[in-house]
């Protein structure tokens, strides 16, 4: 890997100006928006991020031929056109600019509903050959009907909100919600079955997944009410197709706006031949306002992640809400210290590991990210393969290692206690630890003997006989070798049984030190770790 002055940004989607101007002041950026997924290949190994809209299929082979890539940018909500699971593998944080399009969706999904119940786009088109149908062209109100929304999430409940203003009653599904808040927003929460058979409209704001592939099937279609009307400005996909079409054409289904498809564009979709279906191409996030808002949040996140920050919306990271971030911080590092000490003190192949989270963490719901930080400090040291905070728990468990979070309130008398438990193929080792403030992190006992030890910089720890004389003549060694003692730790549980010293020192100690070290009697072990 070269070294080089800027980071290389390609931008293969159309991207707002605004986005791409902040990404010049320090990036060299590319705007190709006309590459085939070869090229794309063939391309990427020269840059850093890329920057997609829904346009570019960021497929598994793009990312391995990424060499150089360190982000991986949506500007927009969706990121199913991104092999995320790929991108985690190699470490690639991928986020995404969730809110910043919300409310163009909301609105297009509206536009889209009125436009369909009043035959607008078939009306203009009929006037523009110079016909005058006032008949053909009834149409239906939406006042009083019950529209179905079928995910409520940020577009879906901002819909919600709208069309309770024009007198709707609004059902919804969504099996990630609870019914009260469903309620608190006016809307009453029922499963997907009874949903479509009670709904004059359904609309669908879910993502695509294995999950939402076809949640509107011909199954579900038989069961709507006669002349049931469907929107879909989420994914195509959501509503099958197939079942859509004969549908549309049996009349069970009155009408049908669709701004996604399953392909797109989609050119040979027997649905564009229907006079009862209206459709716009994939416009629902382009408007002036959501697209500046999409692409100034990906370009502040790519130059985030260049500077080594988290990327604020991080898809294949664990969540933390930004007013947490602060609090999270300290544990996540003494999390990855831990990781990095207790490595260079087991032995053999290992086997699982244990995350306990004691006192004040026992009821903290963001410990994901600290095991994270754990996993990345356990590995980070001994694989050759970079691990990062991206793919640490998915490098873990690809090795096979088993890895289990536990919690208990006991925390040996502090506010909060880590407790980090490698087990290998020969031994089983542990390490506590606990953060006092921001500022002052202290390892609390390695290998059940009680220590305060300031996990930073360079450590000897050794297990030796208590007996006189071992601690003197370890110190003696490292000081022959100029070696600056800043901290000396000595625990035993028995009086002249093994006793562990832990030694922070200001210099890293050579192999040879070590040997010399090890080989003094009574020392048992004596490991070097830096922190
Ligand atoms: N047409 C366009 O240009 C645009 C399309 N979108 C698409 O709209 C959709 C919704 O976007 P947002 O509201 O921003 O996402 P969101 O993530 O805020 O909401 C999605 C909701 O779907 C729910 N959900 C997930 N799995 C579900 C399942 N199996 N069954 C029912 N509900 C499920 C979630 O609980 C969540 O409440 C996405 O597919 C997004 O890609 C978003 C913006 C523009
Ligand atoms: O944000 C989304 O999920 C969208 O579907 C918007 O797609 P686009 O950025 O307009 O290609």
């Amino acid at each position: 890997m070269g070294f080089r002055l800027k980071f290389k940004v390609l931008v293969s989607d159309p991207l707002a100006e605004e986005g791409i101007e902040i990404l010049r002041e320090t990036c060299d950026v590319d705007v190709r928006t006309d590459l085939t997924e070869e090229q794309l290949i063939d391309v990427i190994k020269d840059y850093d991020a890329i920057l997609v809209r829904s346009g570019t299929e960021v497929t598994a082979a793009v990312i391995e031929a990424g060499a150089n890539l360190k982000f991986i940018g949506r500007a927009g909500a969706g990121v199913d056109n991104i092999d995320t699971e790929a991108a985690t593998r190699r470490g690639i944080p991928v986020a995404n600019a969730p809110s910043g399009n919300t409310m163009a969706a909301t609105e297009h999904t509206i536009a889209m509903m009125l436009s369909m119940a009043r035959n607008i786009p078939q009306a203009t088109a009929s006037l523009k050959k110079k016909e005058w149908k006032r008949s053909k062209f009834m149409g239906v109100e939406l006042n009083e009907k019950t529209l179905g929304i079928m995910g409520l999430g940020r577009i879906g409940r901002e819909i919600a909100k709208r069309v309770i203003a024009m007198d709707m009653k609004v059902v919804g599904y969504d099996p990630f919600i609870t019914k009260e808040n469903a309620a608190q927003m006016g809307v009453e929460l029922m499963d997907a079955d009874e949903l479509v058979k009670v709904a004059d409209f359904i609309t669908v704001h879910t993502p695509l997944t294995p999950e939402t592939k076809h949640l509107i099937n011909a199954a579900r279609i038989a069961t709507m009410k006669d002349g049931v009307r469907l929107i879909n400005c989420a994914r195509g996909g959501i509503i099958d197709e197939k079942a859509m079409y004969d549908g549309l054409v049996s009349g069970k289904i009155a009408g049908a706006a669709l701004d996604v498809f399953e392909n797109e564009p989609p050119f040979e979709s027997p649905l564009l031949t229907l006079d009862n279906v209206i459709v716009t191409p994939h416009l629902g996030a382009s408007t002036v306002e959501a697209q500046k808002n999409v692409a100034v949040s990906v370009a502040k996140q790519c130059l985030a992640v260049f500077a080594g920050e988290p990327a604020k919306y991080a898809v294949n990271v664990p969540m933390v809400p930004p007013d947490q971030q602060e609090l999270m911080e300290p544990y996540a590092v003494l999390g990855e210290k831990m990781g990095r000490l207790l490595v260079q003190l087991v032995e053999g192949r290992m086997e699982a590991v244990e995350v306990i989270y004691g006192g004040d963490l026992s009821k903290n719901r963001f410990t994901r990210y600290i095991t994270r930080s754990a996993l990345k400090g356990l590995l980070d040291p001994i694989l050759r393969e970079p691990v990062n905070f991206v793919n640490a728990e998915y490098v873990t468990r690809e090795r096979g290692i088993r890895v289990a979070e536990t919690v208990t309130e006991a925390a040996q008398g502090f506010k909060n206690l880590i407790t980090l438990r490698v087990k290998t193929d020969t031994m089983e080792e542990t390490v506590s630890g606990t953060v006092f403030s921001k500022d002052r992190i202290r390892i609390t006992s390695i290998g059940g003997y009680t220590m305060d030890m300031v996990p930073e910089g360079c450590v000897i720890i050794s297990r030796h006989l208590d007996k006189p004389g071992v601690i003197g003549r370890a110190s003696t060694i490292l000081g022959e070798a100029q070696i600056n003692i800043a901290g000396m730790q000595v625990g035993r549980v028995k009086r002249g049984e093994e006793a562990i010293m832990v030694l922070n020192v200001d210099a890293e100690v050579p192999q040879a030190v070590m040997e010399e070290i090890r080989t003094k009697v009574g020392i048992f072990s004596a490991k070097f770790a830096k922190l």
